[in-house]
């Protein structure tokens, strides 16, 4: 018994000398490099923490605020949205998080950001982070090294300028198809709108699915548009697909929602818990992999047979540059050093999971955004028909209107929107193992020891008042506005910001090199914020592929919904429409008013679960008729 205790408390000796060595190793490395740096328990992403932390805060908290206020903030999940530029302001514009299992770099200074991104080898992407996105295989999102030099170069092709104008036209009959569903007949006229969240999941799944397979999905009550191709109309039908539980588009609907609980939990596990959310998430999965399984083999015939589908066909590229027509007709066969089976299924699930969420987010947030800011949609309005006129929207071309919608209202809401509500809230780096890294900052120095992790807080960066000029918030009495949405900064003068590093000859070549659009993230006619200070793309060789039609998308769908219509919050719970006819303008302000605080509280309360979105809740709203408005056309004025 006494050795055993002995052994016990040898084990906890060493333990706590293993723990104080590490961690007085590690400050002396973060002294090294001349940043501020905060000392904690352990680092930000260290797993056991994320998942029990719930539990020990109020522990924690429960001591005198001094021994925790420095470092406890930083450590809880979703601390950059929470917090804004706060932490920043108040240790600096990078410091460092120091635990005794690693130096944890917290970035939010433009000059730093731009040498991370640049210097790909240097700083490469900490891929763990997205380990669980690997299970359906290797792919552009979650591989370093080789092996995504490959796959970026392969997946990069579809992404050009040739197909961005196919997803304009895409994406204005999906957002025609959202219109019809929410004015259809059998709707109350102007009736509340609660689905806002899902409807523009479907909205960009629909897109997704024409990016990515070159499929047309459809509205419900929708019929397949002329000249479809009939052979994927499985795909497209809102009824299961012989041998399927699910019809595609609720196989792909399902699976992300459950998305977390797949990639974390094995389906056999799934299987075995007696519920319903369970066996419909394994359900989905199963019917996934069968479906990817079925359309993959046609698009190896296909390819096989030299033909191709109309439109942006991801996956449909993806086997053509992998396969070569066989010797017998009709037959395709892999080539050498390309993307293997498994690779291309893995491919097509990353392209579903990194456009999906993060674009019917964005499309989500601004919708709410623009009913919560009426003066903001009433410019949108203005500049939409100084663009757009009374144009049919099946008229719109691509070539002579993208620039000037991107340089209009439609841009600003879109870029204002992801410089306050960013998808990735915090896009994750590392120093490389084998060599310490030197960053210059201000003209100072500063070595960044190998195997540090990195953290560039985009949130934050982007309400940095360095390179964010601010107005006196209309909002919040005797505030700025850097906290608030307002896309109209997006007019503010470029010689307002610092400026100092626009675009090079270099950052050109860099992205031709390793593909994606090489065009500047906003529009040359609107407020250009310092290179590095505005990163909702991410930057550099591993910026983001889907940018160009992300935005796309979003401003086509913005321009079809609001050239015929406005979107107003409801107040259904604040006043009935009987109450609300009756009211002065006076009293219907201040009803419009809780609405809005309530739907900014919401916004405030979002949370990053691979993206940013709202936490379980849902915004109400109604869209009216241009002209029929009951606040919108007069509120904020
Ligand atoms: C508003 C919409 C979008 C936002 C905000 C966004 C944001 C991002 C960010 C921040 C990254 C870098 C992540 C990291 O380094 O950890 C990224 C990477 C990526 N995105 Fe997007 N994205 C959007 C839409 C799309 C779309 C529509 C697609 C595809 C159709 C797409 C495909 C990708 C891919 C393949 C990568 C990985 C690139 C690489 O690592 O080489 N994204 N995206």
């Amino acid at each position: 018994m006494q050795s055993v205790l002995a052994l016990i408390g040898l084990a906890l000796a060493f333990s706590i000398y293993s723990y104080v060595s590490k961690l007085r190793h590690n400050i002396s490395e973060a002294k090294r490099t001349g940043l501020p740096y905060i000392v904690a328990p352990c680092s930000p992403i260290f797993l056991p923490w994320q998942m029990t932390h719930k539990f020990w805060l109020p522990i924690i908290r429960s001591f005198p605020k001094s021994w925790w206020e420095e470092w406890l903030e930083p450590l809880i999940p979703g601390f950059s949205y929470r917090t804004r530029h706060e932490r920043f302001a108040r240790h600096g514009d990078i410091f460092i998080v120091v635990s005794p299992g690693m130096l944890f770099v917290m970035v939010c200074n433009a000059e730093a950001v731009r040498q991370i991104t640049s210097r790909r080898e240097h700083f490469p992407k900490l891929t763990e982070t997205y380990e669980i996105l690997r299970q359906f295989g290797e792919n552009v999102l979650t591989s370093e090294g080789m092996v995504w030099r490959m796959h970026r170069k392969i997946t990069s092709a579809s992404f050009n300028e040739k197909n961005a104008a196919i997803v304009f036209k895409e994406a204005i009959r999906q957002a025609q198809g959202m219109l019809k569903t929410w004015t259809r007949p059998t709707n109350k006229r102007n009736e509340t709108i609660n689905s806002l969240d899902r409807d523009t999941m479907r909205l960009a799944l629909n897109i997704i699915a024409y990016v990515g397979f070159g499929l047309t999905l459809l509205w419900p009550d929708e019929k397949l548009p002329e000249g479809a191709n009939l052979k994927f109309a499985k795909y497209g039908s809102l009824e299961p697909a012989a041998g399927h539980k699910l019809s595609f588009v609720d196989t792909i609907a399902t699976m992300l929602e459950y998305i977390l609980m797949l990639l974390l939990v094995p389906r056999w596990v799934l299987r075995l818990i007696p519920s319903k959310n369970t066996q419909l998430a394994a359900d989905s999965h199963e019917d996934w992999t069968k479906y990817m399984r079925e359309l993959l083999d046609e698009k190896i015939e296909e390819a096989g047979r030299g033909e191709r589908v109309e439109g942006m066909d991801l996956m449909g590229q993806l086997v053509r540059s992998s396969y070569g027509a066989g010797q017998k007709t009709g037959e395709a066969v892999p080539k050498k050093g390309t993307l293997s089976r498994q690779d291309i299924l893995g491919n097509a699930f990353i392209m579903l999971v990194a456009g999906h969420e993060t674009t019917a987010n964005a499309m989500h947030f601004i919708l709410i955004e623009l009913a919560t800011n009426p003066a903001s949609q009433r410019r949108l309005h203005k500049d939409i028909d100084e663009i757009l006129g009374d144009t049919d929207p099946s008229t719109w071309d691509y070539d002579s209107l993208i620039s000037p919608m991107m340089a209009s209202m439609l841009g600003a809401c879109l870029n204002e929107t992801l410089r306050s509500m960013p998808a990735v809230v915090e896009i994750p780096k590392k120093v490389t193992p084998d060599q310490d890294q030197v960053i210059t900052m201000d003209g100072q120095k500063h070595v960044l020891p190998k195997r540090a992790m990195i953290s560039l807080v985009a949130v934050s960066v982007h309400r940095n008042p360095r390179y964010w000029p601010a107005q006196p918030s209309k909002i919040h009495t005797g505030k700025d506005d850097i906290n608030d949405w307002v896309p109209e900064r997006w007019f503010r003068s470029s010689q307002d910001a610092t400026n100092k590093a626009p675009e090079t000859e270099n950052d050109r070549t860099e992205v031709e090199e390793f593909g994606g659009d090489g065009g500047p993230v906003t529009s040359a006619q609107l407020f250009r914020p310092e290179r590095g200070s505005y990163i909702p793309f991410s930057d550099g060789p591993r910026s983001c592929l889907g940018r160009r039609i992300a935005q796309v998308e979003i401003i086509v769908a913005l321009a079809v919904l609001f050239r015929s219509h406005s979107l107003e919050l409801a107040v259904d719970e604040w006043a009935s429409d009987e109450e609300v006819s009756g009211m002065s303008r006076e009293k219907k302000a201040d009803v419009y008013k809780m609405a809005q605080d309530s739907s900014r509280a919401k916004i405030g309360r979002a949370v990053s679960v691979l993206t940013l979105k709202l936490n379980g809740e849902h915004v109400p709203v109604r869209l009216v008729k241009r002209g029929e408005e009951r606040f919108g056309d007069w509120v904020d004025e």
